[in-house]
């Protein structure tokens, strides 16, 4: 009998290429995607080395972290930053030139590059997917092997589509038991990374296990797996299910008919097997988890909504305790302040960690009949051309516009500043995106991350609020 294998295993085992030697091996990759910002340098070392790109056929652009997310009719010439413009157009130039296939700015398919593989059905169990981005292990969610790899890495992917990786060693986190009410997928990955830190799972690939675990959507899965690289982790994987595969049937690069089938008979085995040893186990209880809000400038630095900050005076190490110091001073907060009715200016429901319909969902239906608070912006960015189409057939659309939301275009938007949407220094955001680093939002800005639920409340209220109030 084979020795048990977890699932990072067996998906390693059937795409190792040759060992070698020295821990490295090498690895064929199902899927690379690519958007504007990590590929100028390796499409210029394919240039400069005269290849081509090996497999045009698995690979798919986007552009999303430059562009604007409204009045983009005019296409390119919409982006009013040189800088900007200038990556989307090197971007549309080298799918060009190398015959990649391109999802424009204007195409259905557009959207964040994590939101569009998975809707694509690009994104399938027990595949290696890569793309120039941290937040690869988005796709994760339904068994696949994902993870960013850098424009070096990027450019041997390109050309042999293959990559050079060492094993990464494995970390089970199961959440037993059922969540409370109002208690979302975001809530569970911000209590995982208040529990292990940010550099809880470094070096690991994390499998995600248990009931809260099985029990989510597909969309939860997916928030869960993206913010494994903010526990330090390389991956983050689930294992694929029913669920997964029914998602997954019918969508456009996903196989059909009877290569599903057989497709399907063959996800089945990738599930870890039963005595299948992992390097390190965590456990939560579902039950413990409640809404969730960072109060600092790392996803560790969280609370439930009913805490507080931390007090610095408390803390014996120095070094923690002017971290603590400094966080709260950026963050314009006091030692031991209640989270629950901090004034905030701005709400950014978006991001590839919660910009997919069943987000705006939950959103809506904290937003529906009420409005957003006086002086406070609200912006709700659908993930892809897609979500925002299914969102407006579904109504969402009026809702947030009536209670005095944003209606966007698709792409990265406030989650990060590289784009027309920005705080203002000093100003403070309730934010459904994946980091609260300094100036992530625009210089000076000041960042707490919630669930879709709880940034919609505090839209509402103007206040970092429990949802459970509001539900
Ligand atoms: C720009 C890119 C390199 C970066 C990442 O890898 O994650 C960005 O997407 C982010 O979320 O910070
Ligand atoms: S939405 Fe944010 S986290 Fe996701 S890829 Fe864009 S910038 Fe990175």
């Amino acid at each position: 009998m084979l020795r048990p294998r977890t699932l990072y295993e067996k998906v390693w085992d059937a795409h190792a290429v040759a060992n070698l030697g020295g821990g490295e091996w090498l690895l064929y990759v199902d899927r690379h995607l690519l958007y504007e910002v990590t590929s100028p340098q390796a499409f210029d070392g394919l240039r400069a080395s005269h290849r081509s790109v090996r497999r045009p056929d698995l690979t798919l652009a986007v552009a999303d972290h430059n562009v604007p997310t409204q009045n983009r009719a005019g296409g390119l010439g919409a982006i009013d930053d040189s800088a900007s413009r200038l990556q989307v157009e090197t971007l549309e130039r080298n799918a060009r030139d190398f015959g990649l296939p391109y999802a424009g700015l204007t195409s259905a398919r557009h959207g964040i590059v994590h939101i569009i593989g998975p809707e694509q059905g690009l994104t399938l169990p027990g595949a290696t997917i890569v793309c120039g981005d941290s937040h690869t292990s988005t796709h994760g969610a339904f068994g696949a092997l994902a993870f960013g790899i850098g424009t070096s890495e990027a450019e041997h992917v390109l050309a042999t589509q293959t990559l050079i990786q060492k094993r990464s060693q494995t970390m089970l986190i199961r959440i037993d038991g059922a969540l409370g009410a109002s208690v979302t997928a975001k809530d569970i990955i911000l209590a995982i990374i208040g529990k292990i830190g940010t550099a809880g799972a470094t070096g690991c690939v994390i499998e995600y296990a248990g009931e809260a675990i099985t029990a989510l959507d597909m969309a939860g899965r997916m928030t869960i797996c993206n913010m494994s690289i903010e526990a330090g982790a390389r991956a983050g994987m689930i294992a694929p299910d029913e669920k997964a595969f029914a998602w997954i049937e019918g969508r456009p690069c996903a196989p059909h008919g009877a290569a599903f089938d057989q497709a399907k008979a063959y996800w089945r085995t990738l599930p870890s097997d039963r005595g299948a040893v992992f390097d390190r186990t965590v456990s939560l209880a579902a039950a413990d988890i409640a809404p969730m809000v960072t109060w600092g400038t790392s996803p560790e630095a969280v609370t439930t909504i009913a805490g507080q900050t931390p007090d610095p005076a408390m803390e014996q190490d120095p070094a923690r305790r002017a971290q603590i110091q400094r966080m709260l001073a950026y963050m314009g907060l006091e030692a031991k302040q209640p989270l629950n009715g901090l004034p905030i200016d701005v709400v950014f429901i978006g991001s590839c960690t919660n910009s997919r319909i069943e987000d705006l969902r939950a959103a809506a239906a904290i937003a529906k009949g009420r409005h957003v608070a006086d002086g406070v912006r609200a912006l709700v960015v659908p993930g892809s051309a897609a979500v925002k189409a299914q969102g407006e057939e579904e109504g969402l659309d009026r809702i947030f516009v009536e209670a005095g939301f944003e209606w966007r275009d698709a792409g990265c938007s406030m989650c990060l500043g590289l784009n027309p949407d920005r705080l203002a220094p000093g100003q403070r955001c309730a934010s459904t995106s994946n980091r609260n680093f300094e100036g992530r939002q625009g210089p000076g800005g000041r960042t707490h991350l919630v669930s879709p639920a709880m940034a919609a409340a505090a839209a509402i209220r103007g206040r970092l609020t429990d949802v459970r109030e509001l539900a």
